[in-house]
Formats: C-alpha cells, structure tokens, sequence
C-alpha cells in the first residue's frame, strides 16, 4: 500500500504563508513525511546527471576519495567515498561533501573533523560534478532554511528563530547513492517480513531535517504509528522531507522523526539526501519550545557537535563511524 503525504507548495511561499505552514506542522505532528513540489531553480535532471556522472568514474578515482576508515592513505575521515560493503543489509555506495570553512577560523579546532576539507574526484573539463553539486547545496540550504521559517510560523514562534542554528558553519553532510541490486542471495540480516529485501534497513535519521530526492525510483518505506509500513510512491519533481532526531527531540517528541527504510526493487536506484544539519557550537538543548516562547520546562543548553558524536558512536553504533577521533 502506498502512503498519501502531504504536499507543501512552495509556489505559494509568498502567497499563502499561513496555509503551507499549517500542512507542515501537522505533517510532522503525524507521519512526520511530506512532499515539497515546485522549488524554484532546482533543477533534478541536473541533480540525477550528477549521480550517474560520479557513480561511472572509474574504481580507481573512487579509491582516492574513500575514507581513510577504507583506505588508510587517504586523510579524510568523515567526508568522501563509501563503498558497498559486503554481506551489509545497508547495500550501498555513497559520496558526501559539505561546505568547506576557511582553514584559519580561529573557532575550529584542527582536530574537528566535522569541518575537514571535502575532497573531490577529479574532473576533464566535460562536466563540472563540483560546481553543479556546490550549487545545488547553497539551493537545498535555502530551501531547507524557508521550510524552518514556515515551520516555525505553524508553531506560532518568530519566523526566522531557527537560522541562527544554520549560520555559523551547519555540519550539513549533501550525499549521492547508488543503490546496485543484490549479486546473488542477500544475507539474511537482509530479508525482513513477507519475504522483502532491505538495501537500508529501518532507522531514524540523527541530523536536523532532511530533504531527499528518490528521482521517481520506489523502494522507500515509512513506519506508522501502528508498525505497519507504507511505501512512498514516487512523484516527479518534488523532494521527500522529514525531520531528524536532533529536531524531534529539541520538540519534545511533538514532531516526529520517523523511521524508514528501503526495500530492494531489483534495478540500479540512486537517491540524495540533503542532510541539513546545525553547526558544531549550535544550541539544540531539550525544551526549545520554552526558550522559544518564555514558557515551559527549562531548557538546557546542549551543543550540537558533542550531542551527535556520542549518538553515533555511542548510541547508533555505526561501525564505520567507531574509529572517528573525539574531538574534546
Ligand atoms: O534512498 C532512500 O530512499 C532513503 C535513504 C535514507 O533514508 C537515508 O540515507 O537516510
Ligand atoms: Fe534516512
């Protein structure tokens, strides 16, 4: 069965603040799933270009990027290449970047690998993959910025109460997967009910709001309230969203980061999440709603960076993340 989510047009961003702010709320109040159609300038032929593009580099160009978790010649520990790995019910194979800082911010520690350069493959001139991926980070970065902004206009706060977390230097990881189909039997930590294949298996995401583009390919399935799972089907042109851990929990729950998973549908499938994320130093303590309102519980003043190092490490137990360096 597929799952109808809600749709924010943001053709009317100007127009209809009220309305689309309402459709967001609930939306997180609920599913915590929703669709964005007809963002400005965003171009997803160009996007999708860019996946097949870097996917069909060359094994050796891909090894220059791996993290040094892979390829201990290489110096980036959190940014870069990931491999599909083995017998792993997450069947994937993956490229991140973010923005880079300048290398002399006296804010960032040079041990604070959430701020590492990103390394890129190199190009021949036929296509700018760095620029056109640049580009459409500063877009997705705005786009996101505008959903917070309505976001907090349902919540009945001051519209722009959620830049600041984003200003100063957002971790935001942008990553391309693809997706290559089982060789073979999968591994049964791969199989889950009615007989089904997973390529990611079922989980939260950690960060603050993510914006995905599945480019019409299905697969993607989301947890309801009462366990069952629906699938999202595909629709052209729009961005899937929902919200991570880091904002549920500053909302006490109210809104939902729900949990979702893939299902193997056979063919090659490549997707992008937008992982938009605050910056290192940035506040996203529990009760946000009393600071943001002079009422309420006390809210507790949490930095970003710390909070999340030790739910990946310690809570969410990645593996590729267990050898990343502490920070303080
Ligand atoms: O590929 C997809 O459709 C979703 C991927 C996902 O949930 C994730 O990367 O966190
Ligand atoms: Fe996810």
């Amino acid at each position: 069965m597929s799952l109808k989510l809600p749709i924010v047009d943001l053709s009317k961003v100007h127009t209809d603040r009220e309305s689309l702010a309402k459709v967001i709320v609930d939306a997180l109040e609920n599913t915590g799933f929703l669709f964005i159609d007809n963002i400005e300038g965003l171009d997803f032929e160009l996007w999708f270009k860019c996946c097949e593009w870097f996917f069909k580099q060359p094994e050796e160009t891909k090894k220059k990027l791996l993290r040094n978790f892979w390829n201990p010649d290489n110096k980036n520990v959190y940014r870069g290449y990931f491999p599909v790995k083995p017998n792993e019910p997450s069947r994937k194979e993956g490229f991140e970047f973010a923005r880079d800082v300048p290398r002399n911010d006296p804010t960032v520690k040079p041990n604070n690998w959430f701020y590492e350069d990103s390394v890129w493959p190199e190009e021949d001139g036929s296509f700018p993959f760095r620029a056109n991926m640049r580009a459409l980070y500063e877009k997705l970065h705005e786009t996101a910025l505008e959903i917070l902004r309505l976001t907090a206009i349902g919540l009945g706060i001051e519209e722009d109460i959620f830049t600041p977390l984003f200003s100063d230097k957002p971790c935001t990881t942008y990553r391309i997967m693809h997706y290559p189909p089982w060789e073979g039997t999968p591994p049964d930590n791969a199989r889950i009910e009615d007989n089904k294949v997973v390529i990611t298996p079922e989980h939260t995401d950690t960060n603050f709001l993510t914006l995905l583009a599945t480019f019409d390919y299905k697969g993607l399935e989301v947890k309801m309230p009462d366990g069952t799972w629906l699938e999202v089907a595909p629709r052209p042109r729009s961005l899937v969203m929902n919200i991570g851990d880091t904002f549920s929990r500053m909302m006490g729950g109210r809104l939902k980061a729900t949990a979702h998973r893939v299902i193997d549908i056979g063919v090659d499938r490549y997707t992008s999440p937008f992982f938009f994320t605050p910056g290192y130093e940035s506040d996203i303590g529990v009760n946000f709603m009393s600071k943001a309102t002079g009422n309420g519980p006390d809210h507790v003043f949490e930095r970003y960076g710390p909070w999340v190092l030790n739910v990946i490490k310690n809570v969410k137990k990645y593996f590729e993340y267990r050898v990343l360096p502490d920070i303080e």
